[in-house]
């Protein structure tokens, strides 16, 4: 569904991607985990083309991103393409970004209306059912400032859902969560990795990218140093780094 080639991304003179490739196919779930600057983030705003990259190839669906320009001028050529992409790719953000002063329902319907222009009652009708799938359907009529960090999250997963994606990204979906409300979120994360939703996940909770993944991801400053399926990166990793960064990320 998605894959990157050799992906570089630089701002200004500070290279934070050197090169990354990966493949997230349908109905798989991609842990990137790493330290703190290894590119993580970056990487995901990269395959939803928040951010521009220097070099290397984004596919989406076999279909490459055409790009103009080289270097640091180079940007996406094709304004439709990058709307199909964005809208397919949904993100989840670590602080939410619910809009303050729309209701939860309003939130969840805001782009399919705004962005897709679908109607109306269909939208309100299938944001009513994402919301109830993630547990919070009696929230429709408050603000997000009424709501836990936990509630704003599964608002924001069904926001996401809400414009039917075929993927899901997550940017460390539960990072701003006191530990109760992080396993709410979780849950509904596992969920839809049940469902078997194509999901890349940038994560600190190695718990969560041990349950839900099918191939986990470790970055080193912008390097993929090791990666392979979860029992068996987590259970006997190769390199000293993943080594030293498994057990400073389980002692704390
Ligand atoms: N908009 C930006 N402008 C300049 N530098 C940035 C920008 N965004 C990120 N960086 C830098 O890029 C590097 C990688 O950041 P990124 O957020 O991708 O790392 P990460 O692995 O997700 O880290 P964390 O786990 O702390 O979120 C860091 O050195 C960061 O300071």
């Amino acid at each position: 569904m998605i894959q990157i080639d050799g992906l570089h991304k630089a701002y200004g003179t500070l290279e934070v991607l050197k090169g990354v490739s990966l493949s997230a196919p349908r109905g798989h779930v991609i842990s990137l985990i790493g330290s703190s600057g290894s590119g993580k983030s970056t990487l995901l705003r990269c395959c939803n083309l928040l951010e521009d990259s220097q070099q290397g190839d984004i596919l989406f669906k076999g279909e490459p991103l055409t790009w103009k320009g080289t270097g640091h001028d180079r940007r996406p050529s094709d304004p439709a393409q990058v709307l199909r992409i964005r809208t397919n790719l949904s993100m989840v953000f670590q602080q939410f970004n619910l809009w303050a002063h729309m209701t939860i329902l309003q939130n969840v319907m805001e782009a399919p209306l705004t962005v897709l222009r679908r109607d109306r009652a269909e939208v309100e009708t299938a944001a009513r059912g994402y919301l109830e799938k993630v547990g919070i359907g009696d929230k429709c009529d408050v603000y997000p400032a009424q709501l836990s960090g936990g509630q704003q999250q599964r608002a924001a997963i069904a926001r996401a859902l809400c414009m039917e994606p075929e993927a899901l990204l997550f940017d460390e979906p539960t990072s701003a969560l006191d530990p109760e409300l992080e396993q709410e979120v979780v849950k509904v994360i596992k969920d839809l990795a049940a469902e078997g939703r194509t999901m890349i996940i940038v994560t600190h909770d190695m718990k969560l990218a041990a349950d839900v993944s099918d191939h986990v991801i470790f970055l080193h400053q912008g390097l993929i140093e090791e990666q392979g399926p979860p029992d068996i990166l987590f259970s006997a990793p190769r390199s000293e780094r993943l080594r030293g960064f498994l057990s400073a990320t389980l002692a704390t």
